[in-house]
């Protein structure tokens, strides 16, 4: 992967997100040796819409960014500029439209101001339907006011790897943010893609972000198998997943900053590792990505622990908290509250609760209620990993997200899997697109089944 080879067999592409953290490294891939003069581009764009330099076409600074991109074009950044939310100065509101349903651009553009928004492009492709669709409309939007075409020029930036698809769409190769098909989707914050994080949070934050990244790459490559972090948490993973039968791995972050965390490691991981096809082509007959979910605690303890203690299903989960909290507020006592939680959580689901120790605690009641005795047993022996840092700071996430990036390789490599192509998400695409074609008249609905027929004609009968 660090060396540049072509790791993503299926696709014949370099994996190279690292070298998005290190820049002026020597590979010999195309635009290897732009990362540097790219990322310097983006500091002197974030520089003058931070400051006000740069205008909006009636001559107002920038007070609202949106960024229309979907899955690796927008989960990163919006995960990032929530977790680093207390190192914005907020002077620029950030807003995040993904979704194709008109309302999430809707409400977007409820509290936007044409004149002194920016909106920023984020599509790897610049092929995919909704990003399209949605920045097609957020254009209308602003041409409803600013009428003119060349306006577009002071509100409209791209981030992308194609630049005829950009310069059609009307934006100009000036305002175009490049990156390379050898950075993956989902493992693009760290590139042009991280546009909107180093406006919300400064060029300085984000060149931290970088480095906390960089630090893990370091200790990835070279640390010893026993004590290398990423390693080790895929080697466990592996243990409960391929040998206990654990179909998922739940990630707890004891810091609301972090909540959006496991949803960006949702595709991060089940993207990278839902594959049942090895790289030479073979069906595995072993189980391979887990399922990842999770949310912030104390949330999911008044949620979804009942399950996780108590349940059928074994669930492997990874708590992580900061020592230190942003925002000790009534002297630190609501962080000494969380970290309790975290400390007591896993030591319960390892060590549970026995019939004994329940019985010694409803004392004489116990006898006259057997089913309530079984009830309150904790079986323990659930798994845990506990992941503590000294704050949440843009350096430490850039560890723990690269961390997290390198447990997913080093599993995919395990496996034997390609761990960076998304063959499964076509299917899906495909089938949508000729359905939007037979939408408008019930006699166009051929070639489906039953009930997506009967489904499609309901809709048909009742629109209005
Ligand atoms: O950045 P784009 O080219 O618009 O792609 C956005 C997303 O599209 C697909 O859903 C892929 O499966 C994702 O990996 C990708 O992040």
């Amino acid at each position: 992967m660090f060396a540049g080879k072509h790791i993503n067999t299926s696709e014949d592409r370099a994996v190279l997100h690292t070298a998005l953290r290190n820049p002026g490294v020597k590979i010999a891939e195309e635009g290897v040796d732009e990362v540097g003069p790219v990322l310097e581009h983006m500091k002197q764009f974030a520089t003058q819409i931070r400051s006000g330099e740069w205008k909006g076409y009636s001559g107002k600074r920038i007070t609202a960014i949106v960024n229309i991109g979907i899955g690796g074009s927008d989960l990163g950044p919006v995960m990032v500029t929530e977790a680093l939310k207390h190192y914005s100065d907020r002077t620029i509101a950030c807003h995040f439209v993904s979704n194709i349903d008109g309302t999430h651009l809707a409400e977007a553009l409820r509290v936007c101001d044409p004149e002194s928004t920016l909106f920023i492009i984020a599509s790897k492709t610049f092929t995919t339907q909704e990003t399209i669709t949605n920045a097609t409309s957020a254009r209308d939007w602003f041409l409803e006011t600013a009428k003119d075409k060349a306006h577009v020029a002071k509100h409209f930036v791209a981030l992308s790897t194609n630049t005829k698809g950009v310069t059609e769409f009307g934006i100009h190769e000036a305002n175009m943010f490049q990156f390379w098909d050898w950075v993956g989707g989902r493992y693009s914050l760290w590139s042009a893609i991280g546009l909107s994080i180093m406006i919300s949070l400064g060029p300085e934050n984000f060149t931290e972000l970088l480095a906390g990244a960089k630090a893990m790459d370091e200790h990835f490559k070279s640390a010893p198998l026993e004590s290398n972090l990423p390693v080790l948490l895929a080697a466990v993973g592996l243990w409960y997943n391929d040998f206990y039968g654990a179909q998922t791995n739940v990630l707890l972050p004891y810091d609301q900053y972090m909540w959006k965390f496991a949803d960006y490691f949702q595709q991060g991981d089940m993207e990278s590792n839902g594959k049942f096809i090895t790289k030479g082509g073979q069906r595995v007959d072993y189980q391979t990505g887990p399922i990842i979910w999770g949310t912030s605690g104390t949330n999911a303890q008044h949620s979804f622990y009942q399950l996780i203690h108590q349940g059928t299903k074994l669930i492997p989960a990874d708590f992580l908290a900061p020592i230190e909290t942003h925002n000790p507020i009534s002297h630190g006592k609501h962080h000494e509250i969380l970290l309790s939680n975290f400390f007591a959580q896993p030591e319960a689901l390892a060590f549970g609760k026995t019939e004994e120790e329940v019985r010694a605690d409803l004392g004489p009641a116990a006898s006259k209620n057997e089913a309530l005795v079984k009830a309150k047993v904790f079986e323990g022996n659930r798994p845990t990993n506990s992941i503590m840092f000294q704050k949440l700071t843009p350096a430490t996430l850039g560890s723990l997200i690269a961390l997290y990036e390198h447990k997913i390789f080093t599993q995919g490599v395990v496996w034997g899997i390609n761990s960076f192509d998304q063959m499964g998400v076509e299917l899906g695409k495909v089938l949508a697109k000729s359905i939007l074609a037979q939408l408008p008249a019930a006699d166009k609905v051929t070639g489906h089944d039953s009930s997506t027929t009967g489904l499609i004609h309901h809709y048909q009968k009742n629109r209005k």
